[in-house]
């Protein structure tokens, strides 16, 4: 079945607290974005590529492209007030009976079986994403002060998340509510159960100045 890919770095990254908008950031010597573009492509010679970048960024990525000789094809939708909007913008440039993902610009660190596993999953009319268990000990802070929780029943959910197109593009007509934090939450408010499968640990979301020192350090453990 054909394959399509949503890249969204339709994000300002605020907590990065950088004079550019993290996914140009550069990770050995490159944008964190042509990273991530690069590991989809990797694992398919022939997905279908959609970027998702903020309206006036496009003129700074195309710029890249050609300092970098980029020359992964792709195609470039604009960014919304939220991540829920960005995917939508970005899905609508997908063929129905495909099988989409949805990932995050700013996770260079995907594995290539990680995304193959999450392909091969949704590929059986599955809803799939990947997520690792959580190493520390966890707490839920309420009004009322604090108390623990059992870590075994809980999951870091990571990107690319999978889905037939036609699913997803369906879950995405729902209304927006801010309990759409990632493209699970939207396909699970539309009534399909989500399927899990292991993340790797690389798989981060660099988000924070610390991440990207982290990202290089972890780097040849992925690439
Ligand atoms: N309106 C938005 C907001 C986020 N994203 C993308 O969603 C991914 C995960 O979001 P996050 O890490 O929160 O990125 P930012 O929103 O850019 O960061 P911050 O919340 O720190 O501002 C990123 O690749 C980001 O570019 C997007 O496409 N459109
Ligand atoms: C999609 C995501 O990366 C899964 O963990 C996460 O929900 C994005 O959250 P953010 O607040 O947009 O960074």
């Amino acid at each position: 079945m054909k394959k399509a890919v949503v890249i969204v770095a339709g994000g300002s990254g605020s907590r990065m607290r950088s004079d550019i908008p993290k996914q140009f950031l550069l990770l050995r010597g490159r944008p964190i974005l042509m990273h991530t573009i690069e590991r989809f492509y990797s694992y398919c010679r022939n997905i279908k590529i959609i970027v998702v970048l903020p309206q006036n960024e496009i003129e700074r990525w195309n710029h890249l492209c050609l300092d970098y000789h980029f020359t992964i094809q792709h195609e470039v939708a604009q960014g919304g007030d939220t991540r829920y909007h960005s995917v939508k913008n970005g899905l609508a440039l997908a063929e129905n009976g495909t099988i989409v993902g949805i990932h995050d610009g700013v996770r260079p660190l995907v594995s290539t079986a990680v995304i193959k596993k999450c392909y091969e999953e949704a590929s059986a009319n599955k809803a799939v994403i990947p997520a690792i268990p959580a190493v520390d000990s966890l707490r839920m802070v309420t009004a009322e002060g604090n108390s623990a929780i059992d870590r075994s029943s809980i999951r870091l959910v990571q990107t690319p998340q999978v889905f037939p197109s036609e699913m997803l593009t369906n879950a995405y007509k729902q209304q927006y509510t801010s309990t759409f934090t990632d493209d699970a939450s939207v396909v699970e408010a539309y009534g399909i159960p989500i399927t899990i499968v292991e993340g790797n640990v690389e798989n981060i979301k660099i988000t924070n100045p610390i991440d990207l020192a982290i990202a290089d350090s972890i780097f040849d453990s992925v690439i």
